[in-house]
């Protein structure tokens, strides 16, 4: 399978916290990759880096094959959906435009495709259609997540990118998203990367897991191969806690 994200030799820094060191990784196209890791182990440095949110000291990332140093930073982030935790939509804007901001931003003249489109998500992500002339305030935590992921999804990306999008929700709205977020990868099988804390939710959403510790990668593989040959004790102490629960 072609890769569509390479990290290669990369090197970053603050000060003198070395977070990632000569850090590389393939990763393949149409993966469901999760990211699991000790706090302030790099998770969210190696996702940014893949839309040029940060910029690695040294090293190179490669997206399609392609170089994103020389490439035009905006037109790469339009092309990559970005969901995090919490509610990051526009409050002035209602559901529909938060949802349609990208793809208008892309076709500028086929606004009447967009809003067809806007359905299609909002049902996707399991959102009554009445919902999107309402604005964010006016919705609950579990509904604004849902609208993220919908304005991550519109512009068609390739690779979704989500960092820790479930973490702010109950349990419950936390399960149905899971159930749905899952649905929409088996429907369109675009890259995820996505960042968690629980190990429950790596195992049970990703076809790939990967176990960071201080920027090191322990392990890389599908979750049987966790749950079966732990790399080290680390993987294998994390992946018995789902065992107990
Ligand atoms: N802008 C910054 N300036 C200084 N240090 C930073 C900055 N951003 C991140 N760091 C540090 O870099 C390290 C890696 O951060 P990163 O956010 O990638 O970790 P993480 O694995 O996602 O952590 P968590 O699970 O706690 O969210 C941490 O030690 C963090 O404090």
């Amino acid at each position: 399978m072609a890769a569509a994200i390479e990290y290669k030799n990369i090197s970053k820094s603050y000060g003198s916290n070395v977070v990632l060191k000569d850090f590389s990784l393939t990763l393949e196209k149409g993966e469901f990759i999760t990211i699991i890791g000790s706090s302030g182990c790099g998770k969210t440095t190696i996702l940014k880096m893949v839309n040029g949110l940060i910029s690695p000291d040294s090293g190179d990332i490669l997206i399609n094959g392609r170089s994103i140093r020389n490439q035009d930073l905006i037109r790469l982030r339009r092309g990559i959906g970005y969901a995090i935790q919490g509610s990051v939509l526009f409050p002035h804007m209602t559901v529909e435009q938060n949802i349609s901001y990208v793809p208008n931003l892309i076709n500028k003249k086929e606004k009447q495709k967009t809003r067809t489109a806007v359905s299609k998500w909002l049902q996707t992500v399991g959102l009554d259609e009445e919902l999107k002339e309402r604005y964010p305030s006016e919705l609950s935590g579990g509904q604004q997540q849902r609208v993220g992921i919908a304005r991550a999804l519109a512009a068609s990306p390739e690779i979704l990118l989500m960092d820790e999008p479930f973490g702010a929700v109950d349990e419950i709205t936390r399960g149905q998203l899971q159930i749905e977020l899952r649905q929409i990868y088996e429907e369109t099988r675009i890259t995820i990367l996505f960042v968690t804390h629980d190990i429950s939710e790596a195992l049970k959403l990703g076809t790939r897991v990967l176990v960071m510790d201080q920027g090191k990668i322990l392990q890389y593989g599908s979750p049987e191969e966790l749950l079966c040959n732990p790399s080290t004790p680390f993987v294998k102490q994390l992946v018995h806690k789902t065992r107990r629960t």
